[in-house]
């Protein structure tokens, strides 16, 4: 393995991947993890003394799950060394722990309990670790719209916040060139925007450099990278493994857990290390000699990985499995004698910047996303205008007869309707960004608040104009009460309607992750709030067993404040005598429909409340709910 190293960097230089720039060379460290230990609490042991279980299952209990099984053990005392500019395979069967060990090698595990010791250069250097290190997902979650070089610049400006302009340009440059993009700069990333539109953009194997980039931009001596070829084809992922090499000759460690490598690829790997279990049986640049020791000698005429692996389901299941693993153990005690590199220099943790900043930071992207993919907005712009026409062109020019009232009622009601209905073309655009945003949150570049507050400014500007486009275009040719107070009122209730409503589908989003189970809930909500919303059956009318109902409806709020904005002291004009005349004056209807109660300022007051609670409680979804599982 380890001359094939050489070869390829070499290889590398031939093709034209950028040998690098000196100035920014990462003078790398060496990682020693010491007897890491991993358990977490066992769901069925915890569901099992839970107070329903106590109640329904009781006699069942003792039977099912031991006190000694309080906790499951995960990664049994784990050890090993990286040495400095080494590309390591973490191997193993499926479940074994590799991913579980990786994530604690990064310091992303934030439950469950651990215990170990982590060094570097021989020395623990607590919260300075991160400085040191990434880590790059097996997913390519990027922002489609975005090309190469904001996405590296995105992550330059939240990272490396305290650098001057010059330095991030220049950091983006070498990393172009270090995962061999520096001619795709300008292109963007491309894939499926939310809503369906597939934007042409790069490659499955230049997605995931540049996902690896986004790591690189902070110059880390360590880089994790879970599972880097899975979902590639057989030439990309060459390219990919040999972007890593290209780092290591550079003195970075790249660590990656890999399923089954081609013989391509294998060769390119300095050191093996096989987790089987949750325990180490290996570590080393020579496997199959270790193998064949133990009793498994490599077939000719095989992939050295598809045996690796083959032996160590084997020895997973065999009798001999502790053995194996004691033998390993006391191997590494007692033989392996690592000389630690000199200690680095003392370090801070890096600074996070303010939240003023992270939201400057994401508004730019957002703005730049939206403007990027209008295609939602200019839609639900249009059809809030066409809508606005249409309701026009059905009660233009109303007056104050007894007739036009029933229609000025419909008209209030239909438009909070509408705008109630509206968010529902965003579930997608929501949906998506949230995937992102649990991607990014996972690498802690940022907090929630700054991110949802930029998500909504932008999001706060549609609203703002197809609430105004659609009310007021139906305000001025239905002819509603006529007066700049009443009608910037009216403005501004409709636009809390549109905002509100707007939240209660991102809220629904989040609690659900799913479109599917979004459309159906939403869509009965939506139902049941304009059914005791006061317009269809006026409030004193309900039945007294869910009259309450309409107390939990915002969109009541909304239809009493604009109702009493339209009515109140309003003389209307009554039919000939003798014809009998229902509604002399505004007051009238206000109390026909049981508003009698409230004042405007009131109602929109309870619809500001009712936005501020949707605001809460998505914000709340959104950081609590459907996080990324590890
Ligand atoms: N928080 C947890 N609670 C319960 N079990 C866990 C937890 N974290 C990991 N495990 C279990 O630990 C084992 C190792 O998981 P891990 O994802 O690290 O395996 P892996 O080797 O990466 O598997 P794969 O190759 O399939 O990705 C699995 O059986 C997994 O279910």
């Amino acid at each position: 393995m380890g001359e094939m190293f050489t070869d390829i960097a070499m290889n590398n230089m031939e093709e034209g991947v950028s040998p690098g720039h000196p100035s920014e060379m990462n003078n790398g460290v060496q990682l020693t993890f010491k007897n890491i230990v991993y358990k977490v609490t066992n769901k069925r042991y915890k569901k099992q003394h839970s107070l329903t279980y106590k109640m329904f299952n009781h006699k069942k209990m003792k039977s099912i799950v031991p006190e000694s099984e309080k906790e499951l053990t995960i990664l049994h005392g784990v050890s090993g060394v990286i040495e400095r500019g080494e590309l390591v395979a973490l191997m193993g069967p499926s479940g074994s722990g590799k991913s579980t060990l990786l994530d604690i090698l990064a310091k992303r595990k934030s439950s469950g309990h651990i215990t170990g010791q982590l060094l570097v250069n021989g020395k623990e250097i607590g919260e300075a670790y991160k400085n040191y290190c990434s880590y790059v997902t097996q997913e390519d979650i990027l922002l489609p719209t975005a090309t190469v070089e904001e996405t590296l610049r995105f992550y330059a400006d939240l990272r490396l916040s305290d650098a001057s302009d010059e330095y991030k340009q220049e950091r983006i440059r070498a990393v172009l060139e270090d995962i061999g993009l520096a001619k795709k700069a300008s292109s963007k990333i491309g894939g499926m925007l939310p809503g369906g539109i597939q934007l042409r953009g790069l490659s499955g194997g230049e997605k995931r450099r540049v996902s690896i980039g986004c790591g690189l931009v902070t110059n880390p001596s360590l880089i994790f990278l879970d599972e880097p070829t899975s979902g590639l084809d057989s030439v990309n992922a060459l390219v990919v493994m040999k972007t890593l090499m290209n780092l290591c000759t550079k003195g970075v460690t790249v660590i990656c857990s890999i399923h089954q490598p081609r013989p391509e690829i294998w060769r390119l790997f300095n050191k093996v290390m096989v987790v089987v279990k949750g325990r180490m049986i290996y570590s080393g640049s020579d496997i199959l000699s270790y193998f064949d020791s133990l009793g498994f000698p490599t077939p000719p005429h095989v992939n050295p990985a598809d045996f690796c692996l083959d032996a160590a389901v084997e020895i997973g299941e065999s009798s001999r499995y502790i053995e194996i693993c004691e033998r390993w153990q006391q191997h590494w005690e007692t033989e392996v004698n690592t000389a630690a590199l000199p200690p680095v220099e003392d370090q801070q943790p890096r600074r996070i910047p303010s939240w003023a900043y992270q939201y400057q930071i994401l508004l730019k992207r957002a703005f730049r996303d939206f403007l990027r993919n209008p295609g939602n907005f200019v839609a639900r712009t249009i059809t809030g205008v066409i809508v606005g026409l249409l309701f026009g062109a059905c009660f233009g020019g109303l007056g104050e007869t007894q007739v036009d009232i029933q229609k000025i009622i419909g008209v209030i009601f239909f438009l909070i309707s509408g705008l109630n209905l509206t968010p529902y073309a965003v579930i997608s655009l929501f949906l998506s960004g949230r995937a992102l945003f649990n991607q990014e949150r996972a690498a802690k570049i940022y907090h929630p608040i700054p991110y949802f507050l930029s998500m909504l400014t932008v999001e706060n500007i549609v609203v703002v104009i197809i609430a105004i486009l659609m009310a007021g275009i139906t305000y001025a040719i239905s002819h509603l009460r006529w007066s700049v107070g009443r009608f910037f009122f009216s403005m501004l209730v409709f636009y809390f309607v549109h905002l509100f409503s707007d939240l209660c589908i991102i809220l629904l989003t989040n609690l659900t992750g799913t479109s599917d189970h979004t459309f159906a809930i939403g869509a009965g909500l939506s139902v049941v709030y304009q059914l005791f919303a006061g317009f269809f059956v006026p409030v004193q009318q309900l039945p007294k067993s869910f009259a309450f109902l309409h107390y939990l409806n915002p969109l009541f709020y909304a239809f009493a404040s604009l109702m009493v904005n339209e009515f109140e002291d309003r003389p209307l004009v009554c039919p000939p005598e003798p014809q009998p005349c229902q509604y002399p004056n505004g007051n009238d209807v206000i109390k026909a429909f049981g508003l009698d109660n409230w004042t405007r300022a009131d109602a929109f007051g309870v619809t500001v409340m009712w936005t501020v609670v949707f605001f809460i409680l998505s914000y709340l979804a959104l950081t609590f709910l459907h996080k990324e599982k590890r």
